[in-house]
């Protein structure tokens, strides 16, 4: 969970209450959670979920994996057909969408084009009745955080596209609901911007202590920005953990797959601390690298060391799985170089850090070394 500074905030009926407050208001817990658009179309199914309050959570999955279906549920835009919606200690499954203390930033923006940027942020603040002189403080405070003050004035069609994001988020952020939904609200920028805003939504939710539950289907995204990800696949839950919990350990192959690991091993036999796989005989260590029942070996590109064939490599007295191959395929990235290498008849990745020494060329034998506790076993 983040831990943040607490400002003082309003609340939507006005009344001073500390982000403390607003962050207890916050946790969601989802049980059986399930919705059947059609018997081909199962959008969920029978998930459990527990957001703790403060956190920045990202719902994390490929096209169709049920994350939007999940948030508009939360939001109270969709009806589950099984399950229960708990926000903030309080069952809210059957609560419309007006009553959940819950705000939804889209993709799309749905900002007002007809309105300045100011009335568009004091939209909600209007329709709730609030006063002249208490819209025009905290557009202006909300307008100064995200740095918009400059574009009060405005009208939409004369903004960026980064710049009507945040006008949408701040927005969304005016109201002060304990959970902020994000459906996507960073994919239809260019890199540079899209890189800015992560940092900028990061913070702003750190500062402010509210839920953020975000949607991506964007895996380097999803690390960068999240306390935590739930991984979903067909309408299951996969895996939930932290960034670092998720790339280290997946629980099964589609996880490893889809955080980017290539060098999965299908483990033929396994005798004590030796595995068979199709790279040979490895020397694995079972204290450190899960249950050797599983199914699959793990070997992440960055733990594989290359150095030149004969050489001592890493370093001589370690027991370590040597083994050779060629270089097939280099990419340089600047900070590291990915080079794939042919290895007993298997493809493996390898992400080298560039260190400014000799890079291996296409073409090139080399030595390929692996720390037997650097092998993670994983189930299917
Ligand atoms: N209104 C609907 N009617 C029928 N099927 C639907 C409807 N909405 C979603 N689905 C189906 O439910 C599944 C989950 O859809 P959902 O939009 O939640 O996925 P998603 O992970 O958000 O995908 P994307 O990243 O492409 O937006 C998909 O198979 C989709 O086709």
């Amino acid at each position: 969970m983040t831990t943040t500074a607490s400002p003082s905030v309003s609340s939507a009926s006005g009344e001073k209450t500390s982000a403390k407050a607003v962050r207890e208001a916050s946790s969601i817990s989802l049980r059986g959670l399930s919705r059947y658009f059609n018997a081909d179309a199962i959008a969920l199914d029978d998930v459990d979920l527990d957001i703790h309050a403060g956190e920045f959570f990202t719902l994390l999955g490929p096209s169709g994996c049920g994350k939007t279906t999940l948030l508009r549920i939360l939001a109270g835009l969709e009806e589950a057909d099984q399950g229960v919606v708990v926000i903030g200690g309080r069952d809210v499954t059957e609560t419309p969408p007006h009553k959940r203390s819950v705000n939804t930033v889209f993709q799309s923006y749905a900002l007002f084009p007809h309105l300045t940027v100011r009335d568009n942020i004091a939209f909600g603040l209007r329709v709730r009745g609030v006063g002249k002189a208490e819209q025009k403080r905290r557009v202006e405070d909300i307008a100064h955080r995200m740095q918009l003050d400059a574009l009060l004035e405005r009208r939409i069609h004369q903004l960026s596209g980064g710049q009507r994001q945040r006008i949408a988020l701040a927005r969304a952020l005016i109201n002060e609901p304990d959970v902020l939904l994000l459906d996507e609200p960073l994919s239809a920028l260019d890199a540079g911007l899209r890189t800015d805003l992560q940092v900028e939504l990061k913070r702003l939710q750190q500062t402010l202590g509210m839920t953020f539950v975000f949607v991506t289907h964007d895996q380097a995204e999803a690390m960068v920005m999240s306390d935590r990800i739930a991984l979903l696949n067909g309408g299951k839950i996969q895996q939930v953990g932290t960034p670092a919990e998720i790339y280290e350990y997946p629980v099964n192959r589609f996880v490893a797959r889809f955080i980017g690991h290539d060098n999965l091993f299908p483990v033929e036999r396994c005798d004590g601390s030796t595995l068979q796989t199709a790279l040979g005989t490895l020397q694995f260590n079972a204290a450190s690298t899960g249950d050797p029942r599983q199914a699959f070996a793990l070997i992440r590109p960055e733990v594989i060391a290359l150095s030149v064939p004969d050489s001592p490599g890493i370093d001589p007295s370690l027991a370590l799985n040597r083994l050779e191959g060629i270089v097939e395929e280099r990419f340089y990235r600047g900070a590291s170089v990915e080079y794939r290498v042919r290895c007993q008849q298997c493809d493996l990745v390898v992400d080298s850090a560039n260190c400014g020494e000799r890079l291996f060329k296409v073409g090139d034998r080399v030595q390929v070394e692996i720390y037997p506790e650097d092998i993670v076993m994983i189930g299917d």
